[in-house]
């Protein structure tokens, strides 16, 4: 920012421009949905609060639209991005914010975040469809709490977006939206309409915000993911059917006042808190 506090833009061609220049034409195995409108860009980047001289890591980068949104605000970006047809355009954004921006080129599965920064940093991406859930899962489950990241700022499909945030007594409720509660905070910030993405996928999006809180006490991430596994791998049998194949389990349920009779969508996040922590910790890996 300047002394005015207004946002400098270095001048940089459109989008659009920059695809048809480097015929970045989307690649549908690569999950590529392009975002170009630059007020929509910046209001995304806005979601995780001021990122001014804050690291932040972009998953997928693209031909740099959300990267230049993310740059305008004074963050200093690392991007992983996978297709090295978008490097080219990538040079010219890192060029245009000097010493702002580092692209790294590999998958984001493969490369271990804590491995690019020293202290905190924000996640902000477009996530590719193919990968988004799998990603998402693996930060929420570092061991050490709170975890490096200080927040996520991720574009889903709607549906997976709704299931992230969903209240118990819903279809959409399940391991996911336990795994993103029981020490998180997320919220779903925005809807994006599919007209918004080039080629506009075939299903709306939502941006999702999440931010570490404090960790229950005594519980280990393991058993609740094993009693979560269990009792929503059958999720229309009754918990005392569901959990039988987890030691101790139904005995937990009885010493906790929770009725076996009940299935795993009617469980509240803290309930598989308490059973999981009643459980102690699980024998094996
Ligand atoms: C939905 S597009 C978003 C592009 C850009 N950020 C935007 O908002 O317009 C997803 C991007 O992730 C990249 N990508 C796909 N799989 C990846 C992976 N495993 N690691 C890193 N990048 C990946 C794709 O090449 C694509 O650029």
């Amino acid at each position: 920012m300047n002394g005015g506090g207004r946002l400098v833009t270095p001048s940089l061609p459109p989008l659009r421009e920059v695809i048809a220049r480097y015929g970045l034409s989307a690649s549908k195995a690569l999950g590529q949905n392009f975002l170009f409108d630059e007020q929509l860009l910046d209001r995304i980047a806005a979601i995780p609060g001021s990122l001014e001289g804050e690291q932040v890591m972009e998953v997928g980068p693209g031909p740099g639209g959300l990267t230049r949104a993310l740059l305008r605000t004074g963050a200093r970006v690392t991007a992983i991005e996978m297709d090295r047809r978008c490097l080219p355009a990538l040079a010219e954004v890192e060029a245009a914010f000097p010493g702002q921006l580092t692209v790294i080129e590999g998958d984001a599965m493969k490369i271990a975040p804590a491995t690019l920064f020293d202290g905190p940093y924000h996640i902000v991406a477009n996530l590719p469809y193919n990968v988004g859930t799998a990603l998402f899962t693996d930060w929420l489950s570092s061991e050490d709490w709170p975890p490096q990241w200080r927040s996520l700022t991720l574009m889903f499909q709607e549906e997976v977006a709704r299931r992230i945030v969903a209240a118990p007594n819903t279809s959409a409720y399940g391991r996911l939206p336990v795994l993103a509660q029981w020490r998180s905070r997320a919220r779903l910030a925005m809807k994006v309409h599919r007209s918004a993405f080039t080629p506009p996928p075939k299903v709306m999006s939502a941006v999702v915000h999440v931010v570490p809180d404090d960790a229950p006490e005594g519980v280990s991430m393991r058993m609740l993911e094993r009693v979560t596994e269990a009792a929503f791998g059958q999720r229309r049998k009754m918990l005392r059917q569901s959990l039988k194949g987890v030691p101790g389990a139904l005995e937990a349920l009885g010493r906790l006042g929770i009725d076996p009779q009940r299935r795993a969508e009617t469980l509240s996040v803290e309930e598989f808190v308490s059973v999981a922590r009643s459980l102690g910790q699980p024998d094996r890996p």
